[in-house]
């Protein structure tokens, strides 16, 4: 018996950094997902493991499970039902990840690999299990990698769980119950707190819930757009860590309290205007560049406010002139420092201007995809 479950990722319109001292943010799930699938052995398989296969790395780690037992105390008393951080074990968990000897240039996974042993002994228990994961998600780009990471992984787990009423024999992929989708959502939390220090928690609830949200201090206000979205998303393949680049914006706002007050503040204005904007009846045809204009208007003010955060960087620079001479508007999305740039599409422009701009970004070294804004939250698909 298994189960695959799938997760997007994410694109934040605006408030990114914001979020997490208090702003209001926006953000829309992108079609791009990742999957986890887990495969219980039957008895003759069974060599007494949980193993973690990471596919597009070509990675694999694995521990006998009495090992893992032994180290974690701590999630041998966690309840399925009640989201919970491994305070008190992770140095444990540290040790866990370190006896795997992961290759020094992909010493970021350990957080994720520390996020996966924590999910999985506390939702599950200590059963042998075969856990795959693949992504077509760029990993640490500003489109919500771990985010979608730990849905999909507490998805998969809690889909197994007395937590949940999902009909295991039904074909095709399913969804959660509004109850079911807070409960993983806790828990994916609770990943991405491994993972990301101190997230806000948009990320893991854009994935979970899907479409747009506007959230603000861990409250979310589902909503969908009056009119389609599209996107241009930039990958400038410049690699960053969302963790660091949080606790940068942290000790800036110790530095200059004031102004970072004042910074953030204007960021909850212009995620609040944004979102009355995308949510308002569906303009007319004339207004719709009206419309279009509006969003990119905020989208600059909120990006001259990241670069104040200290969160830009000179690749991301180059998108925003480069959209410029094609008289788009750009802002970089997720935490910054690198990573991913969104420009939006206005509906009437032309498909060869479309072309050239990516051709340009793309002489520049960079990765260019067009997504639609919004679709579904997790899923899950049973194989018997
Ligand atoms: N498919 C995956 N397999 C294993 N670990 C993953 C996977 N995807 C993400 N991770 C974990 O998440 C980390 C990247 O998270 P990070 O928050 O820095 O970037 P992001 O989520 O892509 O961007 P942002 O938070 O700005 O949206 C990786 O170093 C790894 O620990
Ligand atoms: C930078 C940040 O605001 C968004 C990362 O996608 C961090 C967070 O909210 O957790
Ligand atoms: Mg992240």
């Amino acid at each position: 018996m298994e189960v695959t479950a799938r997760a997007p990722g994410k694109i934040i319109l605006s408030g990114e950094h914001g979020v997490v001292h208090g702003s209001t943010a926006v953000a829309s799930s992108i079609g791009l997902y990742t999957s986890v699938t887990i495969h219980f052995p039957s008895q003759n398989e069974n060599d007494g493991n949980l193993k973690l296969r990471l596919r597009d790395l070509s990675l694999e780690f694995s521990w006998s499970i009495s090992h893992i037992q032994e180290c974690l105390k701590e999630s041998n008393k966690a309840d399925c039902l009640k989201p919970s951080a491994p305070a008190a074990c992770l140095s444990n968990l540290q040790a866990l990840v370190e006896e795997q000897h992961i290759p020094e240039a992909k010493f970021g996974l350990a957080s994720g690999i520390k996020a996966f042993l924590w999910l999985y002994t506390c939702i599950q228990g200590y059963k042998p299990a075969t856990v795959s994961v693949s992504s077509e998600l760029p990993m640490s780009s500003g489109l919500g990698s771990s985010a979608a990471y730990c849905v999909a992984l507490s998805a998969a787990f809690l889909s197994f769980s007395s937590a949940t009423k999902l009909d295991v024999g039904k074909q095709g992929w399913q969804e959660f119950e509004d109850d079911e989708l807070k409960l993983l959502n806790g828990w994916a939390f609770e990943g991405e707190k491994i993972i990301h220090g101190k997230p806000s928690g948009i990320d893991n609830t854009a994935s979970t819930y899907g479409n747009m949200i506007k959230f603000k201090s861990g409250n979310l206000t589902p909503f969908t757009s009056s009119l389609p979205l599209r996107m241009l998303i930039t990958n400038t393949k410049v690699g960053r860590n969302t963790k660091a680049l949080v606790a940068g914006v942290s000790e800036r706002t110790k530095r200059h309290y004031e102004a970072m007050a004042c910074v953030f503040s204007a960021v909850d204005s212009i995620s609040t205007e944004l979102s009355e904007i995308i949510k308002a009846p569906a303009p007319n045809d004339i207004a719709i560049t009206e419309f279009e204009e509006k969003i990119e208007e905020l989208m600059e003010m909120n990006q001259g406010l990241l670069q104040c955060m200290g969160v830009s960087h000179a690749s991301i620079e180059t998108v925003l002139r480069t959209t410029l001479k094609y008289k788009l508007t750009s802002k970089l999305t997720g935490a910054g420092g690198g990573g991913c740039v969104i420009t939006l599409l206005p509906t009437l422009l032309s498909q060869t201007v479309v072309d050239k701009v990516i051709a340009e970004l793309e002489s520049c070294g960079f990765q260019c995809m067009v997504a639609g804004v919004g679709g579904k939250g997790v899923q899950v698909s049973f194989k018997t």
